[in-house]
């Protein structure tokens, strides 16, 4: 199974369990470089007894507690597909019968369950594709805000999901949600946004660059004829980027610009090398190719997000999308990033879901429809690893501690529905 998402060739086990679930709330967000699905599928149904036996078995039960509701106990479901393979995506949700799979509450007019929703670019370029082909409309759901709700719900219903990664070290940040805003969330897809948040769907995009995770698999394609983004990956974690890079060192003969604060080792000039070395692109390991690329756009998204967070005097930056992939020296390189320029002032941390947000907030907006008014409330479940007790965020949502959940397509959740 793949670290973030499931992969096609390999559904077998999930394509079993479909059958048997009831499968609702399917969304999509449909970006440059991927398409990520998420989707409910409930395996059972508890009545509010059940629930007090097992689920909310500390009674703290929601504001919802006296009310007459059920919860459905499920998996919320992560998949990712190659946008330029947008037909793979479309046989597997038409194999699957997905495109059924829109809005499922019980008080859905029947048309609104081919109503399905879609977020990123591809839910505007691929609207007549999606329809042709699926008998699906795409309710489009704004890539901000849908970024944003994805966001804000993972870092209050997820325990455990952000974590800091430094020197090797990963340490989970226990998020206290009166303090969670503001905050600035980088999402690094194939272009990288900057976004300002301040609280529930109270949010400024305030910086963007294009030098993004499109960039890098886009330029290390070229340069290192890798075939697969995490080939790429996997190169430029065996590389050396000195061999490459031009560092202070080699411009002050061997010693550091301590005046300047600028020890001997930092890149002063990423491919630097490059131009004083009278070598061709393959006389150079293509594994240091893609360890200098990749620091140079690490770095490059570190630097940016911190000084957006200096203008906005924020402390915390939590990165998404893609490209992170929760690589180590991807993550290890921002934060040393992040680190040098606010001299430890500010935090980079990163999310274990971190490609999906976009998903999860058009996911999310079924609120307004599917589970509108209803509470609810999610726990995440991890069958192999022992959990804390549940953790109340005070917002509805609750979740269970785990460890990791790098591996699983899928996360356990249950889900309380009002009658
Ligand atoms: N399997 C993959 N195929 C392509 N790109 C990948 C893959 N895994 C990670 N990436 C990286 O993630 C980026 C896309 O991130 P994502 O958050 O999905 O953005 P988008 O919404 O623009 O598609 C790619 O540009 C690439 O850097
Ligand atoms: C246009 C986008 C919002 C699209 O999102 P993506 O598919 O890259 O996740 C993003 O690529 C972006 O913010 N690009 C940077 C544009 C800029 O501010 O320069």
């Amino acid at each position: 199974m793949a670290r973030d998402g499931i992969e096609v060739g390999k559904l077998e086990e999930k394509e079993l369990k479909l059958s048997e679930d009831q499968v609702s709330h399917l969304a999509l967000d449909i970006g440059g470089s991927l398409i990520k699905m998420v989707y409910f599928s409930s395996s059972s149904s508890c009545s509010s007894d059940d629930q007090k036996n097992g689920f909310l078995r500390d009674g703290t039960s929601t504001s919802s507690g006296n009310l007459d509701y059920r919860v459905l106990s499920g998996r919320l479901h992560f998949l990712k597909f190659e946008t330029s393979k947008i037909s793979e995506c479309i046989k597997f949700i038409s194999s699957k019968r997905l495109q059924h799979y829109g809005d499922q509450s019980d008080d859905a007019p029947a048309s609104d369950k081919h109503v399905v929703k879609a977020t990123g670019g591809g839910a505007f370029k691929f609207a007549d594709l999606f329809k042709e082909k699926l008998g699906i409309i795409l309710d489009k759901v704004d890539e901000m805000s849908s970024l944003v709700t994805g966001a804000n719900f993972l870092l209050k219903a997820v325990h455990n999901e952000a974590f800091t990664y430094m020197d090797g070290v990963k340490d989970y940040v226990q998020i206290d949600h009166k303090d969670l805003y503001p905050y600035l969330l980088v999402n690094v897809g194939s272009g990288v946004s900057m976004i300002k948040v301040d609280g529930d769907n109270k949010f400024e995009r305030v910086s963007g660059t294009s030098v993004g995770g499109g960039t890098f698999w886009g330029l290390g394609k070229l340069l290192t004829k890798c075939k697969s983004f995490d080939e790429l990956l996997e190169l430029s974690h065996q590389g050396n980027n000195r061999v490459i890079d031009m560092l202070v060192g080699d411009i002050y003969g061997g010693t550091g610009y301590s005046k300047i604060g600028l020890p001997s080792t930092t890149i002063a000039s990423s491919f630097g090398k490059a131009i004083s070395e009278n070598k061709e692109l393959e006389d150079y390991r293509a594994e240091d190719v893609a360890r200098s690329l990749l620091r140079m756009i690490s770095n490059n998204i570190g630097q940016i997000a911190y000084l957006n967070a200096l203008r906005f005097g924020l402390k915390r930056i939590f990165f998404g999308g893609f490209f992170i992939r929760g690589h180590e020296y991807t993550m290890d390189t921002i934060s040393v990033a992040v680190h040098f320029w606010s001299n430890g002032e500010a935090k980079a941390l990163f999310l274990r879901h971190e490609g999906f947000l976009g998903a999860l907030g058009a996911f999310m907006s079924y609120e307004k429809k599917g589970f509108t008014h209803t509470a609810h409330q999610f726990t995440e479940q991890h069958s192999s690893v022992a959990k804390s007790p549940p953790f109340c965020t005070g917002d509805g949502f609750e979740s269970s501690t785990h460890a990791d959940v790098k591996d699983n397509g899928c996360i356990e959740f249950r889900v309380q529905v009002r009658n």
